[in-house]
């Protein structure tokens, strides 16, 4: 008859079985010679059926004391005896190694031998001699009797090859660890497979599947390294390693200004971050002064700029470059390949909703401001230099580069840098009228594109992209902040889009949070449940106040229907989960696996319970 010890200052409700008219303590009785020890007492602590039938041994209390050595316990240094108490419930705890040592194939069964300590050899005999009667395991199913595993599932059971071929116990290293990884070709991941679908009324717990998909994306693009250098690459180069091509070299190339340049993707050895390296080749500094625009580019940081990180001159290429390493933007895409592309996608690039246009001018004009605030041009707006990192998100990059390539010493400030943030704007303006009319070239035949951008956006944006590009006023100064009084109302419009979507995101994060506090208890669980020591520790047997724990990990987890199916249910687990986290005065009713007992108690309690129990734990993790 099993009892549930109310749990101290609890209101738990115990529920129980009405006692048998007299229970007396089971009497015990001398051995018979080859009488064999009861498997019940050896794993449970006792028997039901002492004293009622059962042929096997029942020691008297003071007999349970087995010894314990270094090979089974847990705790290597402490193999002190360790005293079975009248209610064990868990099975015998083998630890890897001892079994490992133990373990030989089946055809050849293990001789005894002194690595197999007197408990985990007991048990085994006794497995093979009878099949008691075993309140807590599961029914065995037909497969597992036909198996020789009538006795139900053991989860510490060590499959041959568990330990064979992960683990290395000659040596105690982990072959992982020291032999080189062998070259894996990844199949393309289907995102949209990633996890199960979710069940519906739980969607806002998770991130949405195309943000999910995007970010996945991203961070495998991060991941992902060639098998091995690729040919004509440094294997290292003023502290970056594994370089990767962004792009193809083979095809025919652009030139940047008078050079040709190459982005490739890069592993910082200094801090483990990926950087996006731009190469110029062939281009031999003259003056070290030249760097001192990046000393002062990468200092502006902005959201629509992609940071300068620093620049060094290298011959690792075998010719004399220039290299200017940014922030990396994995998956990022530029403005061209994006949108006027055609071969990007295998479709016909197709027009631009006005909103994304104005909010694409609206970033870049506020990026153009901050440079041109910090005393500098930005020199390269142009469809093939700015990046779309995400969602309608635009950023300026390859920026410092021109006023190292273009350095001319002793010439400070720069006299012509007044020129140079006019030319931003005509610039900007261009970038624009070209994403309007899907063509790179459209400012060189002004009507036509005019025409276009009549047919298919506002006048106030036309108005906006002829002043910027100078045709309604020449020879007048301007101004990024003129360009700014011009479109401003259209700021407000695109500051409240930016808030929506970082309150979006804010949600988003706020889900994530909910799964952080689920993951939370879950690890909770892991330290507490199962834990070898604990088997024997009164507080967790039947009568123990943290016998609670265990039942309640059965009503979350392993709930079975009435044909004794597994309940694999997200959406109860969920639910549970929350309710424990947040410790609800609800009540449960657990049920022992015997089904003969239960006890009601609150979500507050069980919380209070898990609670103390990890915190006994980690406090003797941390003296320790
Ligand atoms: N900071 C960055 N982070 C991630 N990717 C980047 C970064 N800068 C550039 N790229 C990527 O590198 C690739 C090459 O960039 P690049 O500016 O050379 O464009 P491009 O179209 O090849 O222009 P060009 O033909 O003039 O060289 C592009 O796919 C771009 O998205």
């Amino acid at each position: 008859m099993s009892f549930f010890a109310r749990p101290q200052g609890t209101s738990a409700v115990k529920i129980v079985r009405p006692e048998p008219e007299e229970e007396t303590l089971p009497k015990e009785s001398p051995r018979k010679e080859n009488q064999r020890q009861c498997r019940n007492i050896l794993i449970y602590g006792s028997c039901k059926f002492q004293d009622k039938g059962c042929i096997y041994y029942h020691p008297p209390a003071q007999d349970d004391t087995i010894p314990t050595t270094d090979t089974t316990s847990p705790r290597m240094s402490n193999s002190t005896p360790v005293k079975l108490s009248a209610a064990v419930n868990a099975p015998v705890f083998v630890p890897k190694s001892a079994v490992a040592a133990a373990f030989s194939p089946p055809s050849t069964p293990p001789p005894p031998s002194a690595a197999s300590t007197p408990s985990v050899q007991a048990y085994n005999d006794q497995d093979q001699e009878h099949d008691p009667y075993n309140p807590y395991s599961y029914p065995a199913s037909h497969d597992d009797e036909l198996n020789g595993h009538a006795g139900g599932i053991d989860p510490y059971e060590a499959s041959p090859d568990m330990y064979s071929s992960g683990y290395d116990a000659s040596n105690g290293m982990d072959p992982f660890y020291q032999t080189p990884q062998p070259t894996f070709v990844r199949q393309p991941l289907l995102y949209h497979l990633y996890t199960a679908p979710i069940p519906a009324p739980f969607d806002s717990h998770f991130l949405p599947s195309d943000l999910r998909e995007s970010l996945t994306q991203r961070a495998e693009t991060l991941r992902t390294y060639p098998a091995s250098t690729l040919a004509g690459l440094p294997d290292e180069l003023q502290g970056y390693h594994t370089l990767v091509p962004l792009e193809n070299t083979s095809n025919e190339r652009r030139k940047f200004g008078n050079w040709y340049s190459v982005v490739y993707r890069a592993t910082s050895s200094v801090d483990g971050g990926t950087y996006a390296l731009r190469r110029v080749e062939n281009f031999r500094l003259m003056h070290q002064a030249a760097f001192t625009a990046i000393e002062t580019w990468s200092r502006i940081q902005h959201p629509n700029i992609v940071s300068v990180r620093e620049a060094f001159t290298t011959r690792a290429f075998n010719d004399n470059s220039l290299v200017v390493a940014y922030t990396y933007h994995a998956n990022s895409l530029t403005l061209f390949d994006a949108h006027l592309s055609s071969t990007a996608g295998h479709k016909q690039p197709s027009p631009l909703p006005e909103r994304t246009l104005w909010s694409y001018l609206i970033q870049l004009a506020s990026a153009v401001k901050a440079v041109h605030d910090a005393g500098l041009a930005v020199r390269v707006i142009d469809c093939t230099k700015i990046i779309v990192t995400s969602k309608n998100r635009v950023r300026i990059g390859s920026c410092g580069l021109v006023d190292v390539l273009t350095y001319i010493p002793n010439l400070s400030p720069d006299p012509a840098l007044i020129q140079h943030q006019q030319d931003d704007i005509i610039c900007l303006g261009r970038v624009i009228m070209a994403l309007a009319t899907l063509n790179l070239a459209a400012p060189s035949n002004l009507p036509k594109a005019l025409d276009t951008m009549n047919r298919l956006y506002s006048a106030e944006l036309k108005n906006v992209v002829l002043w910027m590009i100078g045709v309604t006023k020449t020879g007048v100064q301007r101004t990024i902040a003129q360009v700014f009084e011009l479109i401003g109302s259209r700021v407000a419009l695109e500051m409240d889009e930016a808030n929506n979507a970082v309150d979006k995101l804010e949600g988003e994060l706020m889900s994530e949070l909910e799964n952080a506090r689920l993951v939370r208890l879950l690890c909770k669980f892991g330290f507490i449940n199962e834990r070898p020591e604990f088997s024997r520790e009164p507080r967790w047997s039947e009568t123990g106040d943290r016998y609670i724990i265990k039942l309640f990990r059965d009503y979350v987890f392993h709930q079975v229907d009435e044909a004794g199916n597994p309940v694999v249910n997200l959406s109860h687990v969920l639910t549970c989960l929350n309710k424990l986290d947040v410790g609800t005065e609800e009540r449960i009713m657990l049920v022992a696996r015997d089904e003969q007992s239960c006890l009601v108690v609150s979500y507050k309690e069980v919380k209070s319970c898990i609670d103390a129990a990890f915190s006994d734990l980690a406090r003797t993790s941390y003296t320790q």
